[in-house]
């Protein structure tokens, strides 16, 4: 059967690519949207904004949140739990108030996608390496710091996957020891009483740690104060992302390591002799590829090259946090440029981070309409672009801003593009596509396949080359991990059902869950 689909996902690429290219000789609506836009006519309608329906178990977590429990929520990628965070955001910040609700992520790019802070600048813990006490006696130091563990009453960290076991410890310790004046240690309250929000899939990106023996502790899970640290800790089971059952499957399969024959051969499928789409994103583990390949596809257009320089605002210890962000400080395009949306526009027009298309012109504004002067060192003009969906945008600037609690310390202004022939495996964590390549035998940690395979929405948009069964991998720790915690929920879920047959009641689906020790 998977087979089967393997042929068909060939046949299907081959007729798609057909159509693009008659769809191109029509160039029927090019100005539609752009007209719309900037020039008065009659775009599209936007559809009417969906009501979310949440799962019953996205409804727990909410539940939960509301009633000031502290929560771990994790789950495979694109079971919606970054969206979900976002709603969590908003509902805490009407319970505690804007200023006492901080967003952090461990990376710049994950931090600026729900603007927020990274972890470090939130906790004041600087650059390097240190022990406990070391990081404690730095915060000590930093008044600012200070300010925002005393003031905190809500915090968030997504991506956890890439924060270590130390760091983690390290975080509840200052936490503890700043906010809870009780002088007996056993007697502190754990994390000082802070309503603790942490989210993210360890199956995705490890952190990045410079030295590790073999016993050393490499995941939050692994931290001392892990179990305790949560009243709930849940799995989202519903994927969003993909709705071929088959490709949830597959990705299943991979995400935990698995080599399953009658997968491995579907992955062949997408292997196919053709040379791939050319408006599938190349993902590449390492930096120095992406860049060189945007830059020689962008040479060999020989079309004029325009430069927009971000506008910055802030003090400098914040600025770097959105220089390590997704803006870039310059963006080069021309006209044939293949871009990629880095921010969320308009969700319900498909205008999402990671929305691919291409720079059709370079259009005229009127000077000064969107205070763009130094901005490109063309003058006032704008990149128009054809996304892949079929829209036409004329892409305005966007703003990026770093937030302490509910004061804005940095923004950045920049062009929400970036050049998409080539991406790292890094930055599109948390990304969705239509169309990806990658080359699976130049990735070299775990978790890398798993997160360039489960950005992209259905097989037919996944073009694979260089498929090396043993470089799909997962942590034996985090598989440990993962063991445990579902062996738990069941036992829970039997417990419940039992509950359930002795009050015949009926009522919410069951999940995985485990409390807190
Ligand atoms: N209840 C829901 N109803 C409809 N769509 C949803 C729901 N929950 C999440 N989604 C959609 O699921 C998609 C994936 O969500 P999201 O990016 O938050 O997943 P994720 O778990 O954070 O993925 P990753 O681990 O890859 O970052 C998004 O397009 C989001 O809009």
């Amino acid at each position: 059967m998977k087979l089967i689909f393997s042929y068909a996902i060939t046949a299907c690429r081959h007729f798609s690519s057909q159509a693009a290219a008659f769809d191109k000789k029509k160039g029927s609506n090019f100005f539609f949207f752009k007209n719309k836009k900037k020039y008065g006519g009659n775009g599209p309608k936007t559809p009417p904004r969906p009501k979310i329906k949440w799962t019953d178990e996205q409804k727990q977590v909410l539940d939960a949140v509301g009633n000031g429990q502290s929560v771990f929520i994790t789950g495979s990628a694109g079971t919606g739990k970054t969206f979900i965070l976002e709603h969590i955001i908003k509902k805490l910040r009407k319970i505690h108030g804007r200023s006492r609700v901080y967003v952090t992520a461990p990376t710049g790019v994950a931090a600026c996608a729900l603007n927020g802070q990274t972890l470090h600048s939130f906790a004041g813990l600087g650059i390097g390496d240190l022990d406990r006490q070391s990081l404690l006696d730095r915060v000590l130091l930093d008044r600012r710091a200070c300010y925002r563990w005393k003031k905190v009453k809500a915090l968030i960290i997504d991506e956890t996957s890439m924060v270590d076991a130390n760091l983690f410890d390290s975080l509840e310790h200052i936490a503890r020891t700043l906010r809870d004046d009780e002088t007996n240690e056993l007697d502190k309250k754990i994390w000082g009483g802070i309503q603790l929000i942490v989210s993210g899939d360890f199956f995705q990106l490890p952190p990045v740690l410079k030295r590790t023996k073999k016993n050393d502790k490499v995941y939050a899970f692994e931290a001392d104060c892990w179990s305790a640290s949560f009243d709930l800790q849940i799995e989202l089971t519903t994927v969003f992302r993909q709705s071929d059952s088959l490709l949830i499957q597959l990705l299943q399969g991979i995400r935990k390591g698995e080599n399953d024959p009658e997968d491995l051969k579907l992955l062949e499928g997408c292997c196919s002799g053709y040379e791939p789409d050319p408006s599938a994103v190349r993902l590449y583990p390492r930096i120095a590829d992406v860049n060189k390949v945007n830059l020689e596809k962008m040479k060999s257009l020989e079309n004029k090259v325009y430069v927009y320089k971000a506008q910055d605002l802030g003090d400098e210890q914040w600025m770097r946090q959105l220089k390590s962000g997704i803006a870039p400080d310059e963006l080069e395009i021309c006209v044939g440029a293949r871009v990629m949306l880095i921010k969320n526009i308009n969700p319900w027009r498909k205008l999402v981070n990671g929305a691919t298309g291409m720079v059709m012109e370079l259009c005229k504004v009127s000077e000064n309409q969107y205070g763009m002067s130094n901005m490109c060192d063309h003058g006032d003009v704008l990149p128009f672009v054809k996304f892949d969906s079929g829209l036409e945008l004329v892409v305005e600037p966007e703003e990026w801003v770093v937030m302490d609690g509910d004061k804005v310390v940095a923004r950045r202004r920049q062009i929400p593009l970036i050049l998409s022939w080539a991406l790292s495996i890094h930055k599109c964590q948390g990304m969705t596509l239509d169309k990806l390549h990658t080359d699976l035998s130049r990735v070299f940690d775990f978790g890398m396949v798993y997160v360039a395979l489960s950005r992209v929405r259905s097989l037919g948009g996944l073009y694979l080359s260089g498929l090396e069964p043993s470089k799909i991998k997962a942590h034996p720790k985090v598989l440990e991990f993962y063991h445990t915690f579902n062996s738990e929920q069941d036992e829970k879920k039997k417990a419940l059902i039992a509950d359930r047959n002795e009050s015949s009641s009926s009522g919410q689906t069951i999940t995985r869950i485990t409390s807190k020790k």
